[in-house]
């Protein structure tokens, strides 16, 4: 089942990486988030894409940005989730969000640890803002697919639920879990 009529979603992929951002090294986690949602995701949706480097007020003001500005229903973001001095991304999530979805935490940290012992070193977590979804990865682009893997058959319904746009899935790859049919 395709998403009907109306807003297309739009959905936000958010870099966070101190030497991405200053062109050190190629940023190959937001393209593995891209490359995810296109083969999971069916229907239309638009895709906005920012790099920057790690901190409180860098993330928080694109997590903003990309919420309130850009009108992301989704924004998934990746890098600086460690215990590392420069990883701030959970603190300018607290800044920004409105409430918090713990088990996409949980669900997460199980999968990836099922991969590397040190998935338990990440503080990778969900929040809304608003009517967005904000989901934060590790920086590393093997995590990336592991983690959306682990929790995105509820992703669907939580933006029913927040009040963003439909978003729909491939049900021959993940089928997406909406207890009241919408
Ligand atoms: N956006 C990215 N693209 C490619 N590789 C990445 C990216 N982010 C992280 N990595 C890889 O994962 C490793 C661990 O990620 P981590 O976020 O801890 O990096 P970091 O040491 O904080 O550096 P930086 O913030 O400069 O990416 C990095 O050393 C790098 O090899
Ligand atoms: N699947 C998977 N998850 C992983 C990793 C990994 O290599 N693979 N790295 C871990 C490590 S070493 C850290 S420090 C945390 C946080 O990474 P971040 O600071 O790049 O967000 O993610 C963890 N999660």
């Amino acid at each position: 089942m395709t998403n009907p009529p109306g807003r297309p979603a739009r959905i936000g992929i958010l870099t966070v990486s101190d030497r991405a951002s200053a062109g050190i090294y190629e940023d190959r986690s937001g393209p593995a988030a891209l490359d995810w949602l296109r083969m999971h995701l069916v229907g239309d949706w638009e895709f906005v894409g920012r790099i920057v480097p790690d901190g409180v007020e860098t993330v928080a003001g694109a997590m903003r940005d990309l919420c309130d500005t850009e009108g992301c229903d989704l924004l998934l973001v990746t890098g600086g989730t460690g215990p590392a001095p420069r990883d701030e991304t959970p603190e300018a999530l607290a800044q920004v969000a409105t409430r918090f979805l713990p088990g996409f935490g949980e669900a997460m940290r199980q999968a990836n640890l099922a991969e590397v012992p040190t998935a338990i070193l990440s503080r990778q977590e969900a929040a809304v803002r608003g009517a967005s979804l904000i989901i934060t990865l590790p920086g590393k682009p093997a995590s990336i697919a592991t983690s959306l893997a682990a929790v995105f058959a509820a992703v669907p319904y939580c933006l029913d639920l927040i009040g963003a746009a439909r978003i729909d899935t491939d049900p021959a790859r993940l089928k997406a879990f909406r207890p009241i049919a919408a």
